[in-house]
């Protein structure tokens, strides 16, 4: 099995053809003005034409609203919109019917009813991205380095299209693996050298690290 991996942060060429040769599926672009990952519209609009096809890309946002929201859109023309914020199953069925782009919602997880909580959001969002709860005093609901208990999620049925996120790095992605079983994966500042600063070399030693889980040597 091939694990589909996700990464978040992006703001340079270099790192981004670096993720890319490794095998990246989605490419993550920060719409947070707190982060140190945050970037302008334009900026990401700039690297996802580099990017092209090869791919996908999602733009990243935190109860953003309209108006913010129609700028990333257009400037970037994402493929999928990731909610990392508070909004209501409402709002991410006028999202998707606005922008006709699928919604990956973000669930942070602690406790058993945070995944429990995940029932009543199928058939709203199209994808899961379950992250770790930011640790108390963070500025930033992602990209926090922080993991939950995997074991959580032997409770959720296994149907449900989800991202395992949350403090990923070269040294437990094998563990984060097996445990779970995840087929989808998304990490930010495990291949960073220092905050918002990806590191190429990083990356490659992440992805070999997934490949080695995904497909064991014969
Ligand atoms: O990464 C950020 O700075 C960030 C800021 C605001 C909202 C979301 C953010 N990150 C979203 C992600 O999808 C991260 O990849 C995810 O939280 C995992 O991060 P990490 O634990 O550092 O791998």
């Amino acid at each position: 099995m091939t694990t589909t991996v996700k990464i978040c942060g992006m703001r340079t060429k270099e790192t981004i053809e670096a993720a890319l040769a490794s095998g990246a599926s989605l490419i993550g672009f920060i719409f947070f003005e707190k982060s140190p990952r945050n970037v302008t519209p334009e900026e990401a609009g700039r690297l996802r034409r580099l990017i092209g096809d090869r791919a996908s890309v999602v733009a990243v946002t935190v109860n953003a609203d309209d108006a913010v929201l129609d700028r990333i859109v257009d400037e970037v023309k994402p493929d999928y919109l990731q909610l990392h914020g508070g909004e209501t199953p409402e709002r991410v069925r006028e999202l998707r019917a606005r922008y006709g782009l699928p919604v990956i919602k973000v669930f942070s997880i602690r406790e058993a009813a945070d995944i429990e909580a995940i029932q009543a959001w199928r058939g709203v969002a199209d994808r899961f991205l379950l992250d770790a709860k930011a640790p108390a005093g963070s500025e930033l609901p992602g990209g926090n380095g922080v993991s939950f208990d995997w074991s959580l999620l032997r409770a959720l049925d296994g149907d449900i299209d989800y991202m395992l996120s949350g403090g990923l790095n070269a040294g437990n992605v094998r563990a984060a693996l097996e445990t779970t079983g995840a087929r989808a994966i998304d990490i930010s500042s495990g291949v960073e050298s220092a905050p918002g600063v990806k590191d190429s070399a990083l990356i490659s030693r992440f992805f070999e690290k997934v490949a080695a889980v995904s497909q064991p040597a014969a």
